[in-house]
């Protein structure tokens, strides 16, 4: 699966190409029909080739990189050919501004730096030798016209800056907070969830069960039919746990072959039912023939103002003395 760096890169590229064409074609065709200006329409359907041709290359090849540079390239070359052919007074020196939130997005800081730096360098050198023989500016339709449109540029480019880093940081969260192997909240995960249940100001959860699950023999399991069937039977009882809870409940990978819940507005003695429930249908699974796999449940309370710790300790404690017990069971610990 691509990352959602690479797809947001990806969607950039599509767009300033989108943008390229679509407004190379409309302005193109204008200054063939209305401006009779064929010198700047021959510059615009070169753009619509250029646009088309990285647009088909990008589709196909899939190389982020040099499609990047590509773009990078056109969009230059329009903004440097627009501020050759558009001279005088109609602000199009402005559409150089657009130039470094494509560059650095797509080339990355280092990169787009140098190339910053080529391009505005160039702009300067430009507006010193136009200095001289240029015409004062004044605000016709077309300087409106540049300014809107540069400034539409401008506010989808950082718009798709904002959304893109938003996402990096909401995936980055994400894969912060759960566990590879089995897709479950991880440890780091569950302690946020039960510090969030024992904070004394939390007075929206009345009461609320922890319970800790280890499979049986797992040790056993992983000798005789190795290492990847083990991690097998660790994703199929992750995936029975969560989908055999309530909505509202947290379930997570405490760490090896053991599992959490964390179950809202739940007595012990309710706890208790449903991790019988929850037992014997582990132990109905068909994981391997002739084999069943069983797993002991230890159940607590959990309560405002209370340690964390001291619940966990209390699950813990339950389980023990369920493996203790001969395994395969459910014992609560009041
Ligand atoms: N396949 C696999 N095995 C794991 C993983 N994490 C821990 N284990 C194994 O889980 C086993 C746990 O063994 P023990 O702690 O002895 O417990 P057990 O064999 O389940 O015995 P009881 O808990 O007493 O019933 C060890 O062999 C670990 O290597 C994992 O991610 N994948």
């Amino acid at each position: 699966m691509a990352s959602t760096a690479y797809r947001h890169q990806y969607t950039l590229v599509m767009s300033v190409l989108w943008i390229i064409g679509v407004f190379s074609f409309v302005i193109g065709t204008l200054n063939v029909v209305v401006f009779a200006a064929y010198e700047l329409a021959t510059f615009n359907y070169i753009s619509l080739t250029a646009a088309v041709l990285i647009g088909v290359y990008h589709q196909r090849h899939r190389q982020l990189r040099r499609s990047s540079w590509l773009v990078c390239l056109a969009i230059t070359f329009n903004v440097m050919m627009f501020m050759h052919l558009v001279t005088g007074n109609s602000y199009s020196v402005l559409w150089v501004t657009v130039i470094p939130p494509i560059v650095f997005f797509l080339l990355g800081r280092k990169v787009g730096a140098w190339y910053t730096a080529i391009v505005f360098g160039y702009t300067i050198g430009f507006m010193a030798y136009q200095l001289p023989r240029a015409q004062p500016l004044t605000m016709g339709l077309g300087s409106l016209l540049n300014i809107i449109e540069v400034f539409t540029a401008h506010w989808f480019l950082f718009r798709h800056y904002e959304k893109s880093r938003a996402d990096a940081y909401d995936e980055l969260e994400r894969l912060s907070n759960t566990d590879r192997l089995t897709g479950l909240a991880n440890r780091l995960s569950l302690d946020a969830t039960l510090s969030q249940f024992t904070r004394s100001e939390n007075d929206k959860v009345n009461e609320a069960a922890v319970v800790l699950a280890d499979i049986d023999h797992f040790k056993t399991i992983n000798d005789r039919f190795g290492h990847l069937q083990g991690d097998r039977v660790l994703q199929h009882i992750a995936q029975l746990l969560r989908l055999q809870v309530r909505e509202s409940d947290f379930v997570g990978r405490w760490g090896g072959e053991e599992f959490m819940l964390i179950l809202p507005n739940t007595s012990t003695t309710e706890a208790f039912a449903i991790c019988e429930q929850l037992r014997e249908q582990i132990a109905e699974l068909k994981l391997f023939p002739n084999e069943r796999t069983t797993m002991s449940f230890g159940v607590a309370s959990l309560q405002p103002n209370q340690a964390p710790e001291q619940a966990v300790a209390a699950a813990d404690q339950a389980l023990y003395e369920a493996k203790h017990q001969g395994r395969n069971r459910t014992i609560m610990n009041f």
